[in-house]
């Protein structure tokens, strides 16, 4: 066995009861939390023939009554998880790979990025509407629609998207869980919420989606729809196994997209919207595309580039999508992104 904590003795841990030889896979405790974890513990069940238990940590992320932009967002959720891996607690965990800072700690590894779900966001509001819809409704009602995220990048390009249509809509801050969003459409308390369609998907939650909001009008967040399999550097033996997992191509397009923000220097709070896709059946793949936005929460600017160049020439090769992101930095720095950056929600 590697180094590494594995497998303490019966008793051990947050956690008592756990099958001894069982993989600790390490995860929040929100519903859609669990629902990833379990998915990548049955994946790992199935490739390894070990079994797989979940431990529940809660992180700063999940308690903190703080709007996101204010707490500062980059690392909230997985600062907790991270302490457990490093302490021994549990042998790896699983990450929305948007949460994740853009810097990677030595002692921990990502060993594996799987295929990437449903990257969009999706528009969840009242009546069935669309986004044109909800958007020309309110100035019709001469009460703009009430549309609410707790995110700069969806409010900037949302606020743009209206402006583009000649209407003004009012774009609302709000946190909590899938369940507490979409609640507040229920409850008539707001005319619509955005949220990620990939969190939708896993928890079953897909058929509240009004509209699946198009990436030509509102870039997801950089890494969004993926997940990161995380374990300590050390234990290259799981970290062998956890590999499987891995999807070349998703891989590839975040990393495009992460070394994007990082070079925007951006925390996950800031308004950057980033995809890259690699068009292709799945073994043809010989160009991969990098679409790029910063903007201002009101919506009145917006640099928003994208660029293409050669796909990766292996699984291994990180080098050409971490160009592509610095190249459409530093064009969307030479237009004048820097001075977007700084602003924060509310
Ligand atoms: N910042 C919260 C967060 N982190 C990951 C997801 C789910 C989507 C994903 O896996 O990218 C969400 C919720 C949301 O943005 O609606």
């Amino acid at each position: 066995m590697s180094t590494g904590p594995t497998h303490g003795g019966p008793g051990t841990g947050p956690d008592a009861g756990l099958d001894a030889g069982a993989l600790r896979l390490g995860t929040r405790r929100s519903k859609l939390a669990m629902a990833q974890s379990e998915q990548v513990a049955e994946a790992v069940r199935r490739l390894t023939g070990r079994p797989v238990e979940l431990v529940q940590i809660t992180t700063y992320g999940d308690t903190s009554r703080e709007h996101l932009a204010q707490i500062g967002g980059t690392g909230v959720f997985v600062t907790a998880l991270r302490d457990a891996l490093l302490r021994g607690e549990i042998d790896f965990a699983v990450h929305s790979l948007k949460d994740l800072p853009t810097s990677q700690p030595e002692e921990l590894h990502l060993a594996a990025i799987p295929v990437r779900e449903d990257p969009r966001d999706a528009l969840i509001a009242r009546d069935g509407l669309g986004f044109e819809q909800l958007a020309r409704s309110g100035e019709r009602a001469g009460r703009p629609a009430r549309i609410g995220t707790g995110s700069p990048r969806r409010m900037a390009q949302l606020e743009a998207w209206a402006r583009a249509l000649g209407v003004v809509i009012e774009t609302v801050p709000i946190r909590g869980n899938i369940d507490t969003r979409i609640g507040y459409v229920r409850s008539g308390e707001l005319d619509a919420v955005v949220l990620a369609a990939a969190g939708l998907n896993r928890v079953g939650r897909a058929d509240e989606v009004t509209e699946l909001l198009s990436p030509d009008t509102v870039l997801p967040a950089p890494g969004q729809g993926a997940l990161a399999v995380e374990c300590v550097a050390t234990d290259v033996l799981l970290a062998a196994q956890l590999v499987e997992l891995d999807d070349p191509h998703t891989r590839a397009a975040v990393t495009a997209e992460r070394t994007l923000l990082a070079a925007l220097e951006a925390g996950c709070s800031a308004p950057v919207g980033a995809l890259a896709d690699l068009p292709g059946d799945g073994r043809t793949v010989t160009e991969m595309r990098l679409r790029g936005v910063v903007g201002t929460t009101d919506g009145k600017t917006l640099v928003q580039l994208s660029t293409t160049g050669p796909a990766p020439a292996s699984a291994d090769d990180r080098a050409t999508p971490q160009r592509m992101g610095r190249r459409l930095a530093d064009e969307m720095l030479a237009k004048g992104a820097a001075g977007l950056m700084g602003e924060r929600a509310l």
